[in-house]
């Protein structure tokens, strides 16, 4: 049954994660804290290597908190993991069967150790796995253990679900149905977290996003928040070349910037909204420019994601 309580489904409090030892030590998660509320769909964001893993291991209770607290639906995910398994799924980054079963029977398998799991057949019809179902672990393709793997994290009816990049490697179908049955757990009221690094796909699927960058939350909302935030997007203008850009650009809320890459193609950067176009248009006119074409290009997640965390290559 979904949570009906304001609790939130996760909560992680200053989480401090360590690799290592002495010199060779590293520090994977840096005071992290964030929260996750209940039914929601919650994508967690960062670049390789910026402690999504760790985190969401140590909230499935794979990792104990070396610092901070970290509760599940409420409870200690080390301490109340026999009350927790029942509750929540997890779909692990890789593994999490053995190499010579069948697919079909290790979802089975898994099935059988619910109390009201769901009928196994239409699951596997649904992620497309009629296929593969009797291949064994070993030989299937990537893809396909991802798909199982997915299945296994929902087939017992969980309450809340942890997704590490559950469309990693999917062919195109695969990942609609993938984001189709996230929909669907978010209908039924489950709480799904997941981590990805396709910002169209976290743009499209979650309520809320958390983007974390060297073992810290950096930025959270809903993903028309962070975007509107980055409030800089960018107008293309075309008209006749040799226009006073210094001018344009003063007419504009400050940090605008205009430039003319290409005779008569002009690339405005600056928040817009109504305001803004109406004065762009005003001094066109009063300047006595007709102008062939304006496009507005809004500012996607991804967008947003690069001017947060850098272009640099982790
Ligand atoms: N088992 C480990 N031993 C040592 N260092 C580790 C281990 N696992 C992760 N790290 C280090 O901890 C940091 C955070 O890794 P983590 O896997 O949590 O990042 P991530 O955000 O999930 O990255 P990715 O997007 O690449 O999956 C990285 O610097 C990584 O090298």
């Amino acid at each position: 049954m979904p949570s009906t309580t304001s609790v939130p489904a996760v909560e992680v409090r200053d989480l401090v994660m360590h690799y290592g030892r002495g010199d060779g030590q590293v520090r994977a998660v840096d005071g992290l804290s964030l929260q996750v509320a209940p039914g929601t769909v919650t994508a967690i964001l960062g670049p390789n290597g910026a402690g999504k893993t760790t985190t969401i291991e140590t909230c499935e209770g794979f990792r104990r908190p070396q610092s901070g607290q970290v509760r599940v639906l409420g409870l200690d995910p080390v301490g109340d993991a026999e009350e927790l398994r029942p509750r929540v799924g997890v779909m692990l980054q890789s593994g999490g069967a053995w190499l010579g079963v069948r697919a079909g029977e290790m979802l089975r398998h898994m099935a059988s150790l619910y109390a009201h799991p769901m009928p196994v057949e239409p699951l596997v019809e649904r992620l497309g796995m009629t296929s593969f179902a009797r291949t064994t672990y070993r030989r299937l393709s990537g893809g396909q253990k991802q798909r199982l793997s997915l299945a296994m994290a929902i087939v017992g009816r969980p309450e809340l679900v942890f997704l590490d990049e559950p469309t990693a490697g999917l062919d195109p179908q695969s990942r609609r149905a993938t984001w189709d049955l996230v929909d669907e757990l978010r209908r039924h009221g489950v709480t799904t977290v997941l981590t990805t690094h396709y910002m169209d796909e976290a743009q499209q699927l979650s309520d809320f996003v958390h983007i974390i960058d060297a073992g810290r939350v950096i930025a959270s909302g809903t993903p028309t928040e962070l975007v509107a935030d980055g409030a800089q997007n960018t107008i293309r203008l075309r008209t006749r070349a040799g226009l006073d850009t210094d001018s344009l650009a003063k007419e504009l809320p400050a940090g605008a910037t205009v430039a003319e890459p290409e005779p008569g193609h002009y690339v405005l950067t600056t928040g817009v909204d109504p305001a803004v176009l109406h004065r762009l248009t005003g001094w066109c006119a009063a300047h006595d420019v007709l102008v062939d074409s304006v496009l507005v290009e809004h500012q996607t997640l991804e967008d947003r994601f690069l001017e947060l965390t850098g272009r640099e290559l982790r």
